[in-house]
């Protein structure tokens, strides 16, 4: 379960300390754009004392790296991949070569502190328009990867587009993204919304990120924690419905059929498969749970 990520900058203790208490089902400790570039060394330090220290345990841990064209990337690599975050966030990755180099890197890392190749995963930020036109080819580079991320700041600054709040420049980017995972059979996450005084907006963005078919979405603010995590939850009316509908396949089938109506709309396999899924998010939301 991973409905909300909440971005916290690797460089502030006071923040990162509260960080597995607001909420979000993940937390991102950031090393890349939050910090400065002469804090860097300072904010790696941090994150991983922090990580030793507060151990994250209630929440999904990811550790956002440098991007392959800056000089920070492998040390990053070097501390954090032996505290085996949940997942690593590679910063502008731009095809499956650069899935390639961080996976090989990584098995090293591994190998040097026992872990088994693959241990830590990767969920590749896909923010320039060269990730974005490889998109199907990061997320199906390796087994590693286990989801993509949009990034609209810098794809739009790449784009040489403005960024709006409506998010029409982006439209194709995100069903390109959500595309391109599905047929890599993994999850995908939208961009955060950036306005932090906005309430409407956040919700709208997080209802339309969730209709367009992406599993969760970054925050960079615990005020849009709740208003992302209701926005990826089904809400009763869809649980009630999706029970209706399971209830209605198994019938039909003792009947030997296997297209019916329910309230005059068809039903058939993918019509019970969303159903599945929605009964699934709503059971794992229940529990708490988040996978480990
Ligand atoms: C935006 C702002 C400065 C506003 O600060 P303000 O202080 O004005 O906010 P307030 O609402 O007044 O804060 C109320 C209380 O919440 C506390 N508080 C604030 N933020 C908190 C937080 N994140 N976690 C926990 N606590 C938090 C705060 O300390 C205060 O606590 P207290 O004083 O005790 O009341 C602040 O939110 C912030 O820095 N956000 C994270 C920014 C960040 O990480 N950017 C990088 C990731 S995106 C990116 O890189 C773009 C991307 O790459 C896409 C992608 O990758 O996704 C691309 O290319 O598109
Ligand atoms: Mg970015």
């Amino acid at each position: 379960m991973r409905r909300s990520m909440l971005f916290l900058p690797g460089n502030t203790p006071n923040i990162i300390v509260n960080g597995d208490a607001l909420g979000a089902d993940n937390v991102i400790l950031d090393l890349e754009d939050a910090v400065a570039p002469d804090q860097k060394d300072a904010a790696r330090i941090l994150v991983r004392n922090a990580v030793k220290a507060l151990g994250f345990e209630s929440v999904e841990l990811t550790v956002r790296i440098n991007s392959l064209d800056t000089p920070y990337w492998q040390a990053d690599l070097d501390e954090i991949v032996p505290l085996r975050p949940d997942l690593i966030m590679p910063a502008k990755v731009g095809g499956a070569e650069d899935v390639a180099t961080l996976d090989a890197y990584m098995a090293e890392v591994e190998k040097k502190h026992g872990l088994p190749a693959g241990t830590v995963k990767l969920i590749p930020l896909i923010e320039t328009a060269r990730g974005l036109e490889n998109a199907y080819a990061v997320a199906s580079a390796s087994p590693r990867v286990a989801a993509i991320f949009l990034g609209a700041e810098d794809l739009t600054a790449d784009l040489r587009c403005p960024r709006t709040k409506e998010g029409a420049e982006i439209f194709y980017a995100r069903s390109r993204m959500v595309s391109a995972a599905r047929a890599a059979g993994i999850d995908v996450y939208d961009t955060p919304f950036t306005d932090v005084n906005d309430d409407e907006g956040i919700v709208k963005d997080a209802r339309f990120a969730r209709s367009l078919g992406f599993s969760g979405k970054a925050v960079i603010s615990p005020r849009h924690v709740r208003a992302v995590n209701e926005a990826f939850s089904p809400t009763q009316k869809e649980i009630d419905y999706a029970r209706e509908v399971l209830a209605a396949i198994r019938q039909a089938k003792e009947q030997g059929r296997g297209a019916i109506s329910l309230y005059g709309k068809m039903i058939d396999r993918p019509i019970v498969a969303r159903a599945e899924q929605t009964i699934a998010m709503a059971e794992a939301i229940a529990g708490g749970g988040r996978e480990k």
